[in-house]
């Protein structure tokens, strides 16, 4: 037997159920077996620090630094990300070629049973800043304090009694088996960050071959949906500190994409949406739009 492929993937227990599945739907899609595609597992600056803000020790660079070096050094041919995590503007020698279907968009809400049944006052946890801006501005009585680490770390933290709730991306829990776990929170209560629940692989910009190979696994209508909610962070100027949330969806060729943005302590915001058949063009009008209309305390937290 001999490597047929080589997927990089980080080493926490998601990254590493993501890079399972990216390795199944392109076993099934080529005829490999699961012993010809390697999992290399790469250790990222943001596995190693996990007792500070993201912000202060460098935002979302910190998944994908490593992850690119190892694609661009030729150590893997392709790199696993969530979505979520890839950085708003990517090196041109690198391209996303593909995304599995999207899973749960939704935020699960863990400790009530919705955000509008926490207790007067509630210790939330979360270092998300779009987090937090959504639950002030829904419950400015509540408290929200940084709760970082990977999904066990964050259920650990909330079993300590470190806070009365948190909230985690449904897509993570499902995918590690945690499916009872939580209370999804409808997108119309809060909806979730843009690319949340997508899994997508990046390859070398110049490896045509590597790009055909994972090209075969990508779900259209999820790479449509996801490149839309980041051209229109784009459009924003916006990453990881951002408090921003977008969700797009497809319905034969026409995309709406829906959005917010929020002052971090939920003060203030400005919500839009928008519909068309180009992505990119919806999601630009709509990023001018949101800027337009968005109170100062909002717009000065985006640099276009
Ligand atoms: N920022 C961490 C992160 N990146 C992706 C996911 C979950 C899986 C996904 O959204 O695809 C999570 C955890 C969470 O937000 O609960």
């Amino acid at each position: 037997m001999a490597i047929k492929f080589r997927l990089g993937t980080r080493g926490s227990p998601l990254a590493l159920t993501q890079a399972g599945m990216v390795r199944d739907a392109l076993c099934a899609a080529h005829g490999w077996t699961a012993d010809e595609v390697a999992l290399v597992v790469i250790r990222t600056t943001g596995d190693r620090v996990q007792d500070r803000p993201l912000a202060e020790i460098g935002g979302k660079a910190l998944w994908t630094k490593e992850l690119d070096r190892a694609l661009l050094d030729d150590e893997i041919d392709a790199a696993v990300h969530s979505m979520k995590d890839v950085e708003t503007i990517r090196p041109p020698a690198i391209a996303i070629a593909a995304m599995l279907p999207r899973a749960d968009v939704r935020d699960r809400l863990i400790g009530a049973d919705s955000v509008a049944d926490l207790a007067a006052g509630a210790v939330v946890g979360t270092s998300s800043p779009r987090r937090r801006a959504q639950l002030l501005r829904l419950r400015p009585d509540l408290t929200v304090v940084m709760f970082r680490g990977n999904v066990d770390t964050r259920l650990a933290k909330l079993a300590a009694g470190e806070a009365d709730a948190t909230l985690l991306a449904a897509a993570g829990l499902d995918r590690l088996g945690r499916d009872g776990v939580g209370r999804a929170i409808p997108t119309d209560t809060m909806l979730p960050a843009p690319a949340q629940g997508a899994v997508g692989i990046e390859v070398r910009s110049a490896d045509a071959g590597a790009a055909r190979i994972v090209a075969a696994i990508d779900d259209a209508a999820t790479s449509a949906c996801v490149l839309a909610e980041r051209a229109l962070l784009a459009g924003l100027g916006a990453d990881c500190h951002s408090p921003v949330a977008a969700l797009a969806a497809l319905s034969g060729e026409m995309l709406t994409l829906r959005a917010e943005l929020i002052a971090e302590d939920g003060s203030a915001f400005v919500e839009g949406s928008g519909e068309g058949t180009d992505g990119s063009l919806v999601a630009a009008e709509l990023a001018a739009d949101l800027l337009a209309r968005a109170p100062e305390v909002v717009r000065r937290l985006f640099q276009p």
